[in-house]
């Protein structure tokens, strides 16, 4: 269902509140050329009606060449700000960009959270913006996540379909994905609901077997055929199974990059307003799957990049694996089971 703009300024305003957007800071809408226009639009005027100072700085799009999909979680690391001294030094001068474009795992967002800059990404459509409006309960279940992430010293995952994934974890940090930036420096995604962490470097070990009705992102599809994962000193060392693993090998093998098959961030989702069946109501590409992501209950596996956790590795490469039913323990204590946050 089409968003009124009335309804998209009320959203707006209610995260740029939860921003603690305040009168006289710098907004700087970052687009491209596939932004969308009445996130855009309702942005601008949400953002100015607060007393901010409203600017765009709208950048001609990278890597067409080179991605497989136009999903923009897909190819990761170089942005148009790569070698844009003069548009970094824009970002770096606002106390909030809103990213309508995606930065994600880029070097550049690193480097402009360094200087106090808050960035919001806000790339999926405007009903799913609505409809998985964040709110401080969303924050506060994600933090209790994170209390309990943070003490951890090992992740273990576990489901009926044979996964048996053992992840050190505590050399990287907790990030905690709540839809909004309550304070200088923070990075989030709006819509989101979820809690993560990096496994040690090369310790991550085990199997992870996905299941039917399994997702893969960017691909956007439920899987009919099971995957087997072998994962040996935090790398994926074979992906085996029928037609999803074919696909997905097919997939990885383009980016010719032995980061691709590291394992990334490991976590669950506990966003309550999104479902697992959701994203097969929408085209492939008409949202990024941030519903697969954030879905209460799913264990949240993904290979590729750590940078985002202050880890050393990049790849162009970013797959995510939202998987059902899975048994989640943190030192022996469950916090998922059978798909059920516990
Ligand atoms: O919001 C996001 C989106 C993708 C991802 O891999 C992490 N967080």
């Amino acid at each position: 269902m089409p968003v009124s703009d009335a309804d998209m300024v009320q959203a707006w305003t209610h995260v740029l509140g939860l921003s603690n957007l305040s009168h006289g800071q710098v907004v700087t809408l970052l687009t491209t050329e596939n932004s969308n226009a009445q996130t855009l639009r309702t942005a601008k005027i949400a953002a100015a009606n607060m007393g901010a100072i409203v600017n765009r700085l709208d950048l001609s799009p990278v890597n067409a060449e080179l991605a497989h999909s136009r999903d923009s979680l897909a190819y990761l690391g170089s942005t148009p700000l790569s070698g844009n001294p003069a548009a970094m030094a824009a970002l770096k001068k606002s106390d909030l960009v809103l990213d309508l474009m995606t930065l994600l795992f880029s070097p550049e967002q690193a480097e402009i959270l360094e200087s106090g800059t808050k960035i919001l990404l806000a790339v999926e459509p405007p009903e799913v913006l609505v409809r998985l409006l964040p709110s401080a309960g969303d924050k506060r279940l994600c933090a209790e996540a994170a209390a309990l992430l943070k003490g951890a010293r090992e992740m273990r995952v576990t489901s009926a379909a044979g996964t048996d994934l053992h992840l050190p974890i505590g050399e990287f940090p907790v990030i905690e994905e709540y839809g909004y930036v309550d304070r200088p420096g923070r990075w989030d995604h709006w819509p989101s609901g979820f809690t993560f962490t990096f496994p040690n470097e090369r310790q991550a070990s085990g199997r992870v077997v996905l299941d039917r009705g399994d997702i893969l992102l960017p691909m956007k599809s439920y899987i009919d055929t099971p995957i087997e994962m072998t994962v040996k000193n935090g790398y994926v060392t074979a992906i085996q199974g029928d037609i999803d693993a074919a696909l997905l090998n097919d997939y990885m093998s383009a980016f010719d990059d032995p980061e691709a098959y590291a394992v990334s961030h490991v976590g669950w989702g506990l966003q309550k307003k999104a479902r697992w069946s959701t994203l097969g109501l929408y085209d492939r590409e008409a949202t990024i799957g941030m519903d697969a992501r954030a879905f209460a209950g799913n264990f949240l596996f993904s290979m590729g990049p750590n940078n985002e956790g202050g880890g050393s590795r990049t790849t162009a490469c970013h797959i995510d694996i939202p998987m059902r039913n899975c048994d989640v323990a943190l030192d022996g204590k469950p916090v998922v089971r059978q798909g059920r946050v516990l």
